[in-house]
């Protein structure tokens, strides 16, 4: 290095380090020797500084303490949803695209309209469906038809709804604009500079304004406002950092680049971007916008959890792992961090077989953890690291004891019962032996993963509660094992650094209330860049933010997660087979095609259990094999307790004649499965093209054959009351009677429980059958199934069902003499219903018999509507 570029970058250094924004920058090859004792190290032939965080805030009287957050609540709203409706400009456009990233990231339940005519529905009965309205555009919102727009407006004042929205450059040329309807001009393709909030703005909840981003913001495509009204408010200010000329006539060089509309003039609150949320500070901004405008519905909590596991502090090669300083810069670090994280202590996971297994210096490392021990918390890995997923109960349990022997031998304190498992392998995917091993061995009650349900997108991983252990989402901080210097690290500490200041690692703190970093203990040696990215991290956090971090024990922690996310517990099956990442961690004596193709999902009383056997005659089609208590159906999307038992459970009840059999179509049939409002996010989840079977009878004849099945099962209510009785039982009436005319009517409700289904599945997927077809001509039902599935071979099943007179029904041809039926519970014979129960249910389920058939006409099915519905429907009532 020559000396003139010595001094160029020391002078640069020097600029640097007046802009608060820019990272300090080291240039350890031209200090002075003196100052070399004090590096961490010769590297490559040259002395190395070990990076260390420059942070520091503005000191401001608004957030230096005395600030106290509102948490924008008022008790004017609660006839509100807390969901956001999102208008997107195409549903592929970009920001609209990130709106709803963020607002899947901090878990807000949203509505996508993309603009158009139409509005969607706004509510429902006297209630709100939305808290905000959300416009990717503003320009839409301004343009909108005038109908709809009195329509939306008046829905806002009506439920007090705010609205939020963006103002896009457009066409690469600054000019300005007065907008339509409103006292306001924009200006547009502006390049602005030194970017600050309005520290007197009311909406500030979790953002912390005072704080300034020197220089030019990165795009020069942003829109700024100039106003003429008492109702706009400037939410942030920016200097222009170029000379429009005639393009601009701002008195002064202050612009407002986002603006709060007070709503004195329509009486709608708003808040308008000009630029949209790939600037980091505006999501911010946007978070704290939501809260205001849906007065609280919509706010995050301020509290934010922080746990920093360091995955596994003796794994790591001879070379890359800490060494005596390392250790005591750990704990000198975390006692700084818990001045900004309260409670704070670095998670240390440990494998002891590789403890003591690095050069001479590592190794008194690893005798320093050991002897500090007992400031830091620890949890245990596996003993030598290996991945769970490959081994069965035995092999576990042998693994796990001696690295609990280990810690007894050390005495390291493991009280947290909390254990990670290398390489997430065993968590998720389930594998079952692992669970059982953690609890036999570790008494484990809380873990993490980032697969759950996926590795990416992050913003979706959660959490969830299985065999007695919490599940709970890690985050990535960016850093692998790998990453070990500064210099190294891809992309730059530029990259590493922007993660930090408003970035990934920033935004991952903002939208989650638990933070469960994973690291490696090679981040803690060499260039220690853990602990320059926490340091970093909490610092640019606290600058900008009024979150409050600490760290509680991982019990707590998980006590936290799940009173936050009630939803979350019962877990969801993915098809390990679908993703690439759960496939490496998925035993490998598992195979993939041992799931339903089809799915027959009822109702009941609707001849499902006819189909069901049908489809066993076919030489290519093969139904679960029968379990005990429930028989042929395996309820597995329908009921907890059947859902919690696993995939395996479920995955095993289909068998193969040998693993590599492909000739075979797998199929279920649960008749409960059609009503129940979670079967259809649950198959989805789990085998998302799956085919499925829907049979709809006259839901009249439904509901009695389900009083006459009640009967038959002795069923009290049944036998004590009439069935006109049952389905006209009101709220007054017992419990019984009520649950028994629920289960009578409600399966019957049919447009309502497809609607759900649609919602998961493309209508090509979905083959609807008449039940009175079934009951008439089931060979022909099963000649669509087969189309339908497309299965080889083809069979006429009018060889194999013959109309059986004395039971009234088709049975299956045993020869020319014989059939076989169905059992006695199906095809029973009872009296007539009431004529006063059917004039009942023939006004009940009118309307909802309207709504089916418009549905069935928008789905366009190859097969016909129903007969009876028909018929149903041409009658006047
Ligand atoms: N081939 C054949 N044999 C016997 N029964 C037949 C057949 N085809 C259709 N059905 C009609 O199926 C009704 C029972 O429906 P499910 O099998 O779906 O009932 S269940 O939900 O599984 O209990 C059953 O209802 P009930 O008549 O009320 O007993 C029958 O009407």
């Amino acid at each position: 290095m020559s000396k003139l570029a010595c001094t160029l970058a020391l002078l640069e250094r020097k600029k640097n380090s007046l802009n608060e924004n820019k990272h300090y920058i080291q240039y350890s090859w031209c200090t002075k020797k003196k100052k070399r004792k004090k590096k961490h190290g010769l590297r490559n032939g040259r002395w190395h500084e070990i990076p260390v965080s420059t942070i520091e805030c503005r000191l401001n009287p608004v957030s230096g303490g005395m600030f106290s957050p509102s948490d924008h609540s008022s008790s004017s709203n609660h006839r509100i949803d807390n969901k956001v409706l999102v208008i997107v400009e195409t549903q592929y456009s970009y920001l609209g695209q990130d709106i709803i990233h963020l607002l899947e990231a901090i878990r807000v339940k949203y509505k996508v309209e993309p603009n158009g005519k139409t509005l969607p529905y706004l509510t429902h009965g006297n209630k709100g469906k939305y808290s905000a309205i959300i416009f990717e555009n503003f320009d839409a919102y301004v343009n909108m038809d005038a109908w709809n727009r009195e329509l939306l407006d008046k829905y806002c004042r009506d439920f007090n709804v705010g609205i939020i929205s963006f103002v896009a450059s457009r066409d690469n040329i600054a000019y300005s604009k007065r907008m339509k309807d409103f006292p306001l001009t924009i200006y547009q393709y502006m390049a602005i500079e030194d970017y600050e909030l309005n520290p007197m703005s009311n909406i500030w909840r979790i953002t912390r304004p005072g704080e300034i981003i020197r220089g030019p913001l990165k795009d020069d495509e942003w829109v700024i406002f100039q106003f003429e009204h008492a109702t706009y408010k400037p939410l942030s200010y920016a200097k222009l950092s170029r000379n429009y000329g005639r393009y601009i006539d701002l008195s002064g060089n202050t612009v407002f680049p986002a603006i709060q509309d007070l709503g004195l003039l329509d009486g709608i609150q708003k808040v308008i971007f000009g630029n949209g949320l790939r600037f980091w500070l505006h999501c911010l901004v946007f978070l704290d916008s939501l809260s205001y405008l849906s007065h609280g519905k919509l706010s995050l909590p301020l509290d934010r959890y922080v746990l920093i596991d360091i995955d596994d502090v003796f794994v790591g090669a001879a070379g890359k792992r800490m060494k005596v300083s390392d250790v005591h810069a750990l704990l000198a670090a975390q006692n700084r961090l818990r001045s900004h994280i309260k409670g704070f202590y670095f998670n240390l996971g440990f494998s002891g077989k590789y403890y003591q297994k690095g050069t001479p210096e590592e190794n008194l490392g690893d005798r320093l953890l050991v002897e500090m021990r007992d400031k830091f918390w620890w949890f245990p890995h596996m003993w030598h690291h290996e991945q769970p997923h490959k081994f069965q109960l035995p092999a576990l349990e042998r693994g796990m004891l001696q690295n609990y022997h280990f810690a007894q031998k050390y005495n390291i304190p493991v009280v947290n019962n909390y254990a990670v498992a290398p390489h997430h392998s065993g968590v998720y995917p389930v594998h079952e032996p692992l669970y059982e091993a953690w609890h036999k061995v570790w008494n484990i009650t809380v873990s993490s993963t980032e697969e759950y349900l996926h590795l990416r997108p992050a913003r979706r991983r959660r959490g969830f509660f299985y065999r007695g252990i919490k599940v709970l989402p890690r985050q990535t901080c960016g850093l692998y094992t790998h990453n070990l210097l500064i210099d190294k690290y891809p992309g730059g500490r530029e990259k590493l650094d922007a993660s930090i200041r408003g970035g990934e690692l920033f935004q991952t703190f903002l939208y989650n209330k638990v933070n469960i970093f994973m690291t490696h203990m090679c981040n803690y040696g060499s260039d220690r860049l853990a602990l320059y990215t926490f340091e970093s991290a909490v610092k640019f956090l606290q600058c900008w933010t009024n979150l409050h971090l600490q760290t509680i024990p991982p019990q707590d922690l998980a006590q936290v997660y799940f009173s936050s996310y009630p939803d979350e517990l019962n877990p969801i099956w993915v098809n390990p087979c679908r993703d690439k990442r759960h496939l490496a961690i998925w035993s490998p004596r598992k195979v993939c095609n041992t799931l339903p193709h089809l799915i027959v999902i009822g109702p009941q009383k609707t001849g499902t259990t006819a189909i069901y056997t049908f489809l066993n005659m076919h030489p290519s089609i093969r139904s679960n094999v029968k379990q005990p208590v429930i028989f042929e159906e395996l309820h597995f999307f329908s009921s907890d307790q059947y859902y919690n038992k696993g995939l395996d459970w479920y995955m095993n009840a289909f068998k193969l004649d040998n693993p590599n059999q492909t000739d075979i179509v797998f199929f279920e049939k649960t008749a409960a499965y059609f009503d129940n409002p979670m079967a259809p996010m649950r198959i989805a989840s789990l085998i998302p093209d799956v085919k499925l079977v829907l049979i709809l009878l006259d839901p009249i004849k439904r509901a009695y054959s389900w009083y006459q099945h009640a009967r038959a099962h002795q069923n009290p209510a049944s036998l004590n009351y009439t069935f006109y009785e049952i389905i006209t039982a009101g709220e007054g009436s017992h419990k019984i009677q009520r649950d028994l005319r629920n289960r009578c009517l409600n399966p019957s409700l049919y447009a309502q429980h497809l609607e759900r289904w649609l919602d998961y599945f493309h209508p090509s997927q979905l083959l609807i059958l008449d039940g009175q077809e079934i009951k008439e001509n089931p060979p022909l039902v099963m000649s669509k199934i087969q189309k339908f599935i497309e299965v080889k071979p083809y069979i006429d099943f009018r060889k194999l069902l013959r109309y059986d007179a004395k039971k009234k029904f088709y049975c299956q041809v045993l020869s020319t003499d014989n059939t076989k039926c169905l059992g006695p519970g199906k095809g029973r014979v009872y009296p007539p219903m009431e004529e006063s129960a059917y004039r009942f249910l023939k006004m009940f389920f009118r309307r909802h018999n309207v709504a089916l058939s418009k549905l069935l006409m928008k789905l366009n099915q190859a097969t016909p509507v129903p007969a009876w519905l028909k018929e149903d429907l041409q009658e006047t009532l």
